[in-house]
This record gives structure tokens, sequence and C-alpha cells, in this order.
């Protein structure tokens, strides 16, 4: 049984209240590409591709669509520290599951600073016991490091049975950091979750079954983990640091 929250997304064509800033994103291949619908087959989708190709455009605007704030957190979030997401998701359509999820959080990299702020501020109507950072490590994700509230934030309050679209959550932790992600990943899933990551980490794509897509100027498609460039390029490097090396020195003489 089909148990994903989201099946598929598509484009939807706007005839009114396109605005200027939509030239930008409609102009990406990746989200032209959406014409022809994008389905979802695993319960980890990966996003992946060179810098500036759309991942996380795309992923924002599936994360507004189905109702979470624009810089991050759950669907109860309701804060705004500045009105930079895109309007992409007024332009797509999600095909959804029968089943809704009883978790989520949209974990973006670049504004969980003011996620933790956000949360800090709620904390101060309540007394210690009653605090919601119990649910995210017991303080305040702005006395842990970067990569500790990241993980504490996963760890704890990420519950099962949740829908979880995380935009490069490997950009604080360390390898063995992300292979706790992982491992958390996999006890989430066995609970019905279902995870869409946008990542440049060989080590997050490298997740077993879980369908990768390369985002390019030619637009979407599914790609095997040992074809991505993240892994061909990790693993020479790692073989042999110097050669690797030495060809690209070469080069630009
Ligand atoms: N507000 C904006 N106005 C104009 N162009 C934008 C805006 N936001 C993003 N872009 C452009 O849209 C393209 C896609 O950006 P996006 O951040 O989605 O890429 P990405 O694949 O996530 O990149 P990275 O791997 O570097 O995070 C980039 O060329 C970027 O410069």
């Amino acid at each position: 049984m089909n148990t994903l929250y989201i099946n598929r997304i598509e484009r939807i064509e706007r005839l009114q209240g396109i605005s200027e800033q939509a030239s930008y994103y409609l102009a990406l291949p990746a989200v032209r590409a959406l014409d022809k619908g994008l389905a979802l087959h695993s319960p980890v989708t990966i996003l992946a591709g060179e810098n500036g190709t759309g991942k996380s455009t795309l992923l924002e605007a599936i994360a507004v669509n189905y109702g979470f704030n624009p810089e991050g957190g759950t669907r109860n979030f309701n804060f705004a520290s500045a009105q930079t997401h895109s309007g992409l998701y007024r332009d797509i359509r999600l095909i959804k599951g029968i089943k809704r999820p009883l978790d989520g959080f949209f974990l973006r990299a670049e504004s969980f600073y003011n996620v933790a702020t956000e949360l800090d501020r709620l904390d101060e109507a309540y007394p210690d016991d009653l605090k919601l950072n119990r649910y995210y490590g017991g303080k305040s994700l702005h006395h842990q490091s970067h990569g500790e509230s990241f993980l504490a934030l996963m760890l704890n309050r990420f519950s099962g049975q949740g829908l979880y679209l995380l935009d490069e959550p490997e950009a604080a932790l360390s390898p063995s950091r992300q292979l706790t992600l992982l491992a958390q990943m996999h006890h989430l899933l066995e609970q019905g979750s279902q995870f869409i990551i946008a990542t440049h980490s060989p080590i997050l794509m490298g997740y077993p079954g879980a369908e990768i897509f390369w985002l390019d100027e030619e637009g979407i498609r599914p790609v095997d983990y040992k074809e991505t460039e993240h892994y061909i390029l990790t693993r020479k490097f790692l073989n042999d640091p110097k050669s690797l090396l030495r060809y690209l020195w070469d080069e630009k003489e």
C-alpha cells in the first residue's frame, strides 16, 4: 500500500496574479520540468544537483504549499523575519496520499536561527516544566551549537508518522552526526514517515532505497546513487586526494 503523504508534484498554469518575481523561478529548468509532473515512489526523496539549480526553491514551494512556514518550523509556526520566499508554492499542486501526517517539520539550514529565536519567544510564556524546549533537547536551541541544535531537534522533536522536509540538514553536521541523522531517519521511516531532502551530502543521499532526483539545465531526472557527481567525485578524492588535486592544478595552469 502506498503510504506517502505527498505522491506527486505538478505545476499548474496560472493566468492571473503572476508577479515579476515569478520570472526567475518559472525560468528554472527544474520548475519547467514540473509541467510533466514529478511522481515520488519512495518515502525518501533526495533533491540533488549543482548550486543554483533550484533545489531549495522547489523544496520551499512544496513546504509552503503544504502549509509550513517559509522560514521553517512546524505547521503551527507563523513568524516571518523576512519575506524572501518565492511565489512558486502558488504555481504547484501537490497530489497527497489518503493518510495525513501526524507530525511535520520544515527544516532549513539558512533560517534555522530564526526558528530557534521563535521557539525562545514562545517559551517566554511558559513555566520551566512546560517549556516547548523540552521537545528540543531541554534547552534553548540558541544555547547549543548549530550541529547540536539540529540534531536535538531531529532526535527529540520528530515523533514519527511525519512529513519532514529538510534543506541541507548536513550543513552543520560532522560525518559521524550525519550517520546519526540517517539512523534517526531510519527509525522515523519505520514509523511511517516521509522525507524530502535537498542535499549535497554524499552520506545522506546514500540512504538505501532513497529516490534521488538530479536537477540541472535539462530539468529533473531520477539518478542512481553511484552515478551522482557527489558520489563519483568524493570517491575519487578519498581514493587519491593528491592526484585529483594535481589534475585540477594542472588544468588551471
Ligand atoms: N529571490 C530571488 N530572486 C531572483 N533569483 C533568485 C531568488 N532566489 C533564488 N534565485 C535564483 O534561483 C536559482 C535557484 O536557487 P536555489 O536557492 O533554489 O538553488 P539551489 O539548487 O538550492 O542552490 P544551492 O545548492 O546553492 O543551495 C539560483 O540561480 C538563484 O540565484
